[in-house]
């Protein structure tokens, strides 16, 4: 019953935030010091409730160039020089953490379609959305805006659908009914991901895995240096899969460096996650990569993570660490979530602490 009652006042709320130009909630910012979001409007206005990065923290310029080195893999090559193809993985695995990949195999129509759907999803009236809305992070199908909305202090500008897709069967019918083909086309996408990615890591390793999928809307924004999409941070995951459309906003740390990284038309972005660095001892990096913002357009892109399962083992491949010494302690994955999560909320980097000490 509570359920009930707190979504159709959200849905309320939201329909007329619907209503709002991008000024109008320029305006309630400026008189309420927050912004009205998309699909959780501010319940309280307080002072602690701050929507822009605090002075030290904001991205300024966002008009990085964009990186040229950032290597775009083709897969056509599996068939014919595998040993090539993961030499150019491994190689990009190494020196960014992240490279992109054409000719992947996943059919460029599925691309379109998924593209399409999720960005539909986020133009559905309040209504529509407002059963999915959560801020349990236990929630299986869960709409949400920034982070962790009710605990943190900074707010970002992103609104994100994220739910389990495999096993299918398990997850499917907890996904939205509207738009109507958003089963069929995130179940299909699903499926051609798993597949790609088990290739890539079979290419790199092999693993007991769990696989999720975020749509990450960000909206356009008035001021783009004062605030971010999502803050500087590492994947704790495996390995990521990103489909994003034609408009800038994805960057990457190299060398102290921001680098953008440039929309390949049906590419996947791949970048590499904690445990990958960790198993492979340090050989592969995970890339700190932040989103900035943009005040013309808004921004789609839809993430594929690939985790170990929460109670896996991780350490240093014996088979990497024969000849030298480990550098990270063991742990249980579901520890890691756990330390991971408060380490990036105080911006320590999460490795730090497993790491020996030499
Ligand atoms: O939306 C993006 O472009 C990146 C998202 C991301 O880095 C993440 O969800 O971890
Ligand atoms: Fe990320």
């Amino acid at each position: 019953m509570l359920t009930l009652v707190t979504s159709v006042t959200i849905a309320r709320r939201g329909l007329q935030l619907e209503s709002m130009t991008l000024q109008d909630k320029a305006a309630h910012k400026l008189k309420h010091g927050c912004w009205p979001w998309l699909v959780r409007p501010c319940k309280k206005v307080s002072n602690s409730c701050l929507t822009y990065c605090p002075p030290g923290t904001r991205p300024g310029n966002v008009q990085v160039s964009i990186s040229e080195n950032i290597p775009v893999i083709d897969c056509h090559q599996l068939g014919t020089d595998k040993a090539q193809l993961i030499k150019q993985i491994t190689e990009a695995a190494k020196e960014f953490g992240f490279f992109q990949l054409i000719n992947h195999g996943v059919p460029d129509n599925l691309l379109h379609n998924v593209m399409n759907v999720g960005k539909e999803f986020f133009e559905l009236p309040s209504e529509d959305k407002a059963s999915f809305y959560s801020e349990d992070a236990r929630q299986s199908c869960r709409l949400y805006t920034s982070i962790d909305y009710v605990r943190e202090q900074v707010h970002y500008w992103r609104d994100t659908l994220r739910h389990p897709c495999h096993p299918l069967e398990e997850h499917i019918d907890f996904w939205p009914q509207k738009p109507a083909s958003y089963r069929e086309v995130f179940g299909s996408y699903s499926v051609e991901v798993r597949k790609l990615s088990l290739c890539l890591l079979d290419l790199i390793c092999k693993l007991s895995q769990v696989q999720s999928t975020a749509t990450n809307f960000y909206p356009p924004c008035p001021d783009p240096s004062l605030t971010l999409g999502l803050p500087k941070h590492s994947d704790v995951n495996l390995i990521t899969l990103l489909l994003q459309e034609q408009v800038h906003g994805l960057q990457v740390l190299k060398d102290e460096q921001w680098l953008a990284v440039e929309p390949v038309p049906n590419a996947f972005v791949v970048n590499i996650g904690h445990m990958l660095q960790i198993m492979s001892n340090g050989k592969l990096s995970s890339a700190d990569h932040r989103v900035v913002t943009n005040n013309k357009v808004s921004r789609t892109a839809v993430t594929s993570f690939k985790h170990p399962s929460s109670t896996c083992h991780i350490e240093p491949a014996k088979a990497l660490v024969m000849d030298f010494n480990p550098l990270y302690q063991a742990f249980i994955y579901k520890d890691f979530v756990s330390t991971y999560i408060t380490d990036t909320e105080e911006r320590v980097s999460p490795l730090e602490r497993y790491k020996f000490q030499t």
